[in-house]
């Protein structure tokens, strides 16, 4: 059958297959099937012809060599003219012919297909990222689910199209096959079904011992994939070279795949001798049939044409079982647990969630709020308790680790509170959207989009204007005028498109930007300027100042000498509120911010 297709993604890796309870291939194919008839109910039957077609071409070829070479015997035998014999060689030269199209038809509509249920598995797929809590993202155990759930959507068509292929392909053809040798002889019948009983036994046995590889060589893989990345990735490779680590990453490297490669050889190893006694057991098998068929035809109990069909049909027979066993079955049921995956993850909520609009003009609350990440006991908030008024610019300072960016995500509503809750007006975060909420992250994202996208793209639908963009770049800090902006708002930022590559307190900048762009009631700047200098710093959190007016704004940074802008100043330590006042208040008690502020005094002119 010759499916090229599946060649690429048998590549796939999937890991720790062995730890997932499967529903089984049959019941999850079924599942995607219907998936895929949905998704396009025309090209799905279409393809069922091509592949029953396909499979019935396969027989056909079989019937017109058997008639062709029993005419041509018979032309020898002056039992039939020669324009006879040429109707039958041209019979099977059509066979022949048919069989090749409908190999090309039927792999080809499989890619079409596969394009087409491409479209609505990676549409199910973004809808249901769409609908994850932020905070599914920290479980690393999560993740791995998303990522397979994510490999799923690839493989699901392929997975879906084996079970097609076995029930209209090769269900068709070797039920022809069966019922054409047991009406010629059931011995026959009989003797092709022993010679295959070992093959499909050791194809099975190869998949485990294969499957049994992937679980053991993942982690080591995994570790030298590592490696490999420490010395050749763009993020690493500059340090790794200024550190003169490359011998050790080399060597830490070679060994891992050294033991990669043991654990391959012992496989193959394997797997090699296993195929030699069956190469062994299937010549003697394919002797015997041989003779049994030189005997048949010798005492005329079979024809020479019937002779001929067999005797070239048997590589085929044997060939696709082995397809269908070792590559189809194969791969389909390794990579059956990233479709169930799949199904699990887009029909887990089936419903997108409704959220309100978050109210504008209202005061904050959070009731005795604690969280903690997946995975982790440690509390990173504990009972924290604070009304933010409308309006207010609150500062949030502290040690590192102390929880800052998780207070900030956990007012959003981007994390849940494990305990207590977070209220806007009287409504609980959980059932309101994003709008009117601008953030500005400690890790933000630098788009690789010129620098018009990456202010707009925070509010698309918002009427802009030059003039507009200008101003925003300014009170940013973004200079447009700089060498690296020639073409103002349009040129294209970042490496891989071929853009500037601008400095990290540009990228920084454009970030506020993008935030400052966004319609907002309520900003919250996460430490957004670590790799701007504490002047420029200043600069820009007192026209932020001016910006937040009317808002409520939060502000979260290391730099003690920005935060005296905000009305009100909380200190956190191990999750906890520790101290909560303006500015003046808190430097003139002994304290956690009185400490941090007398060691950043040098830094400062203090009036
Ligand atoms: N993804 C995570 N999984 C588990 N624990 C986490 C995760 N992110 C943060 N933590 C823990 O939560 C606590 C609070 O972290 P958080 O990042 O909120 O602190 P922070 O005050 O913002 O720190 P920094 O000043 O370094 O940015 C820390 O103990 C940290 O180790």
């Amino acid at each position: 059958m010759n499916r090229k297709r599946s060649q690429c993604f048998w590549k796939v890796k999937v890991k720790s297959m062995g730890k997932m309870k499967s529903k089984g291939f049959l019941i999850n194919s079924l599942k995607g099937i219907k998936i895929m008839f949905e998704a396009n109910p025309s090209m799905f039957l279409l393809h069922v012809f091509f592949t029953t077609v396909h499979g019935a071409s396969w027989a056909l070829q079989v019937v017109f060599m058997q008639k062709f070479f029993d005419a041509a015997q018979n032309f020898v035998a002056d039992k039939i003219d020669l324009g006879t014999a040429i109707l039958y060689l041209m019979g099977m030269g059509l066979s022949y012919a048919l069989c090749q199209l409908m190999n090309g038809v039927d792999n080809c509509h499989a890619l079409i297909l596969n394009k087409s249920v491409g479209k609505r598995t990676n549409g199910l797929i973004h809808q249901s990222i769409d609908r994850l809590n932020v905070v599914e993202f920290e479980d690393t155990h999560r993740l791995d689910f998303i990522n397979k759930a994510i490999a799923g959507s690839q493989n699901l068509v392929w997975v879906c199209l084996t079970l097609l292929d076995l029930v209209f392909f090769y269900t068709i053809y070797f039920s022809f096959m069966g019922w054409y040798l047991f009406t010629l002889k059931p011995i026959l019948g009989l003797s092709i079904v022993i010679v295959f009983i070992p093959c499909i036994l050791s194809k099975f046995a190869q998949i485990l011992s294969f499957k049994k590889l992937e679980e053991q060589s993942a982690p080591i893989r995994r570790e030298y994939e590592n490696y490999e990345r420490c010395m050749t990735d763009k993020e690493f490779f500059k340090e790794t070279r200024l550190l003169g680590a490359t011998d050790f990453f080399t060597n830490l490297y070679t060994s891992s795949l050294k033991k990669l490669n043991r654990l391959v050889f012992i496989a193959q190893l394997k797997k090699n001798l296993l195929n030699l006694i069956l190469d062994i057991v299937t010549v003697i098998g394919y002797g015997m049939i041989i003779y049994m068929l030189f005997i048949f035809v010798m005492n005329q109990e079979i024809s020479v044409g019937a002779f001929a069909a067999v005797l070239a049909s048997i590589y085929r027979l044997y060939s696709f079982m082995s397809e269908l066993v070792s590559e189809r079955i194969g791969w389909a049921s390794e990579n059956v647990g990233t479709v169930e995956n799949f199904l699990d993850f887009v029909n887990e909520r089936n419903e997108p969630e409704k959220r309100m609009p978050r109210p504008q003009k209202v005061d904050i609350k959070l009731s005795n709020v604690s969280f903690s990440y997946p995975m982790t006991d440690k509390m990173a908030l504990e009972n924290i308790s604070l009304t933010i008024p409308s309006g207010q610019t609150l500062a949030i300072v502290g040690e590192n680790g102390s929880g800052k960016t998780t207070l900030c995500r956990v007012i959003m509503g981007l994390y849940e509170a494990s305990q207590g809750e977070v209220t806007y007006g009287d409504v609980p975060v959980k059932n309101l959207s994003y709008d009117h909420t601008s953030a500005v992250f400690q890790k933000y994202c630098k788009y690789n989009m010129t620098v018009r996208e990456n202010l707009i793209i925070s509010q698309m639908d918002k009427p802009t204007d030059e003039a507009m963009l200008m101003d925003i770049c300014d009170k940013s800090g973004v200079i447009l005028k700089d060498e690296s902006y020639r073409g103002g708002l349009n040129p294209m930022l970042g490496r891989d498109f071929d853009g500037t590559e601008i400095s990290g307190g540009q990228w920084q900048r454009i970030a506020i930007a993008r935030g400052l762009f966004r319609d907002s009631d309520l900003m919250i700047l996460d430490e957004p300027t670590s790799a701007i200098d504490p002047l420029e710093e200043t600069r820009l959190y007192n026209d932020f100042a001016k910006i937040c007016q009317d808002k409520t704004a939060i502000i979260v940074t290391h730099r003690l000498g920005s935060v005296r802008i905000a009305d009100r100043i909380i200190v956190l330590k191990d999750g906890r509120i520790v101290q909560d006042g303006k500015h003046s208040e808190l430097i003139s008690r002994d304290g956690e911010y009185k400490k941090m502020f007398e060691s950043q005094r040098k830094w400062y002119v203090v009036e």
